[in-house]
């Protein structure tokens, strides 16, 4: 089989994703040693990032040049506000967070740098834009679940189990294949200098993936939130 973009994709993106597994959030999670305090604020702006995340999917739908590919938007969509996201509302329940709570959580300035990119870049350009913006998202998750599931007690673990049985699961695999396979569809035939756009936000997204384990690690809100101010 020939080549795909996905592959190209990959061997740029690989010294960031595999740095992704020797973060301390991800390898805490995976060894079942993650603080929670931690893993709650991450959740709280985990869900928040989704209901963006969602609105690209649906920009996607929106830009769709065809049913087949309007349909896919719309399951991934679907796929996110129910399963995924359904992750993140029993976990709250387990920290006594209502879903209304959850919903009002207050974004980081990780969060909002990161969804602001991935709306801006999918209401520029077409359809393939909408994709390139999630590819990363979905494929990294399922890379990381899928690697996690193999370490030791991961899956079963009494708290993150949950989490690592999601993103290896079938499901969330067939979201993330579902991404790639869109991707490679809309890349066949175009420029090289349209390829090496597309490739720059799945390198971009790639880079706030980091951010967000980061940010999640140090529990991050906004830097500036330690200047003393009456203004909020
Ligand atoms: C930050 C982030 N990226 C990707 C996913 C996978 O959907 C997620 N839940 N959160």
């Amino acid at each position: 089989m020939s080549e795909q973009f996905t592959d190209r994709l990959w061997r740029k993106v690989q010294p960031i994703w595999e740095a992704y597994l020797d973060h301390p959030f991800v390898k805490g999670i995976g060894d079942g040693t993650l603080n929670k305090e931690k893993f709650k604020h991450y959740m709280k702006q985990d869900y928040v990032y989704l209901i963006e995340y969602s609105r690209v999917f649906a920009i996607g739908s929106a830009k769709a040049p065809d049913l087949e590919t309007m349909t896919m938007f719309a399951n991934l969509l679907h796929g996110t506000l129910t399963m995924e996201m359904e992750l993140h509302r029993e976990y709250a329940a387990k920290f006594g967070i209502t879903n209304e709570e959850l919903e009002a959580t207050e974004p980081s300035s990780t969060m909002t740098a990161y969804t602001s990119y991935m709306l801006n870049v999918s209401q520029l350009g077409g359809v393939e834009n909408a994709i390139a913006a999630v590819l990363a998202c979905a494929w990294s998750y399922n890379y990381i679940g899928k690697e996690l599931v193999k370490w030791p007690g991961a899956a079963d673990h009494e708290f993150y189990g949950n989490w690592v049985r999601m993103y290896s699961s079938e499901d969330f695999t067939e979201i993330a294949e579902n991404c790639k396979n869109l991707i490679n569809e809309y890349a066949t035939g175009k420029l090289e200098r349209e390829l090496q756009a597309l490739e720059d936000i799945v390198v971009k997204t790639s880079k706030f993936e980091y951010m967000f384990w980061e940010m999640a690690e140090n529990i991050e809100m906004w830097p500036t939130d330690k200047i003393q101010s009456t203004v909020g």
